[in-house]
C-alpha cells in the first residue's frame, strides 16, 4: 500500500513512453503514436495477423477528407501494403507536399472508439500529434505485454480534465534591469512533468489588486526577438511596468505555442509558410486554436497570496478564466506593443477569430 502507482503517475511515465515510439495499452488496445512509429515497430504490428486501426483528430481527418464517425476521432484501416511513412504522413500535415496522395482510405463506423478517442488524447497530451495506431491487445503475446503501461479508460478520463496541483519549490531573490528587487518563485506539478514560474517585482500587498501577467512562453519571441509575434516587447513591456509602479507578479507559464509545445508550433509555422493562419494551421495539426489551461494561472496566484489582479492582457479568455477559478480582474491593462509588417496578419487573425481585442 502506497508504493503502488497512482494513475496519473502511470499516465505521466505513458506519456514517455509514447514519445520514446514505445507502445502502451489503452483499454483494450496496443497503442503507438503515429508521429514515432519506427519500421520495426510497424512490422511487429503487422506480423499479428490482425487488423491495425489509424486513429486520426476530426481536424486532422477533415483536412484529408476522411469521413469521422465517432465526434473528435475518426478511425480507419490501415492498408495491408502500409509503410510506416504512409503512416507519419498521414499523422503529420507538413509532409503533405511530400506526399500528397495518401488514398484511398476506408473509416471505421462500426464498434467502439473510446479506445481510439482516449488514445488520441493521450498521445496529444505527450505533445505529440493527435493521431495514434491501435492494435487489439488480445492479440499480442501476454509477455510482449507485461512490462508496459496498462491504462484504463476511467483512470484516462478523470486525468483528462483533473487540475494539477503546482507546489511551490524555491524562490530566490533576483535582481531585474526592470526592478532591483526581483524574486522568481519556482513551481513544479504533483507529477512532475511541469514546471513554472513567478516573477514578483517590489513587495506587493497580497490584501490589493496587484498589477499582473500571465504570459505563456514563446521561445522565440522572447528570447530569439521574432517579428512573428509579440511575445518578447510584451514581456519586457509588462516587467517594465511593473517596474516603474514598483510592484507587480508576472507569471512565466510553460505552454509554450498556445500549449502544443515548439516543435508542434514550428509545424504550424511550416504551414503558415504554406499561407494558413495561425488558428488553421493549429486545426490543419490536429490541435485546437488554444490548448492552454489557464486555471493553472489562478491557482499559482492563489498560491501566492493574490486574489485580486489588474491584468494585463488583450486576451478576454484569461480574464474569464482567473474570475471563474477565484482570481478577481478589477481592471484590464492593455498591453499593446511590438506591432511588426511580420506579425500584422497573426494579430489580426487574433483579433477576428480568437476574440482578442484591439
Ligand atoms: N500554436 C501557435 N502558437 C503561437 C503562435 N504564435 C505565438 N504563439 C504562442 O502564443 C502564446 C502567446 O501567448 P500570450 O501572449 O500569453 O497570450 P495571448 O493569448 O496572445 O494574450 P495576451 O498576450 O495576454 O493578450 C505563446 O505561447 C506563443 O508561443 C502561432 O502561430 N501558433
Ligand atoms: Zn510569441
Amino acid at each position: 500500500m502506497g508504493l503502488a502507482l497512482t494513475s496519473s503517475e502511470l499516465i505521466a511515465r505513458a506519456r514517455g513512453d509514447l514519445r520514446a515510439g514505445a507502445p502502451v495499452v489503452v483499454g483494450n488496445h496496443l497503442v503507438i503514436a503515429a508521429e514515432v512509429l519506427a519500421k520495426h515497430r510497424f512490422e511487429a504490428l503487422k506480423s499479428l495477423n490482425c487488423p491495425l486501426t489509424l486513429a486520426l483528430s476530426r481536424h486532422r481527418a477533415n483536412t484529408l477528407k476522411i469521413r469521422s464517425y465517432d465526434g473528435d476521432v475518426a478511425r480507419m484501416i490501415v492498408p495491408a501494403d502500409a509503410e510506416s511513412t504512409w503512416v507519419r504522413a498521414m499523422a503529420d500535415p507538413t509532409l503533405d507536399l511530400r506526399h500528397p496522395m495518401k488514398g484511398p482510405v476506408s473509416s471505421i463506423r462500426d464498434g467502439d472508439a473510446a479506445d481510439a478517442l482516449c488514445a488520441v488524447v493521450l498521445v496529444k497530451s505527450a505533445r505529440l500529434l493527435p493521431a495514434a495506431m491501435l492494435a487489439p491487445v488480445a492479440a499480442v503475446a501476454p509477455e510482449d505485454t507485461s512490462g508496459l503501461c496498462h491504462l484504463s479508460l476511467d483512470a484516462l478520463r478523470s486525468e483528462a480534465v483533473r487540475q494539477h496541483i503546482f507546489e511551490p519549490i524555491v524562490s530566490a531573490k533576483l535582481p531585474l534591469s526592470a526592478h532591483p528587487e526581483g524574486r522568481l518563485h519556482v513551481f513544479q506539478s504533483d507529477d512532475g512533468t511541469e514546471e513554472h514560474y513567478a516573477i514578483e517585482i517590489g513587495a506587493p500587498d497580497r490584501s490589493a489588486p496587484v498589477l499582473s501577467r500571465l504570459h505563456s512562453a514563446c521561445f522565440t519571441g522572447d528570447l530569439l526577438g521574432s517579428l512573428k509575434c509579440d511575445c518578447g516587447p510584451q514581456l519586457r513591456a509588462a516587467l517594465a511596468m511593473m517596474g516603474s509602479e514598483g510592484h507587480g507578479i508576472l507569471l512565466y507559464l510553460n505552454q509554450e505555442g498556445r500549449g502544443i509545445g515548439l516543435t508542434n508550433k514550428m509545424r504550424a509555422y511550416a504551414l503558415q509558410d504554406q499561407g494558413f493562419d495561425t488558428v488553421d494551421a493549429n486545426h490543419r495539426l490536429g490541435f485546437e486554436d488554444d490548448e492552454r489551461d489557464f486555471r493553472i494561472g489562478a491557482s499559482l496566484l492563489k498560491r501566492l497570496g493574490f486574489h485580486a489582479v489588474r491584468l494585463l492582457t488583450n486576451n478576454p479568455a484569461k480574464m474569464k478564466m482567473l474570475q471563474e477559478n477565484g482570481v478577481g480582474v478589477v481592471e484590464r491593462v492593455p498591453l499593446k506593443v511590438g506591432l511588426t509588417k511580420e506579425n500584422a496578419r497573426y494579430l489580426a487573425t487574433k483579433a477576428e477569430r480568437s476574440g482578442h481585442l484591439l
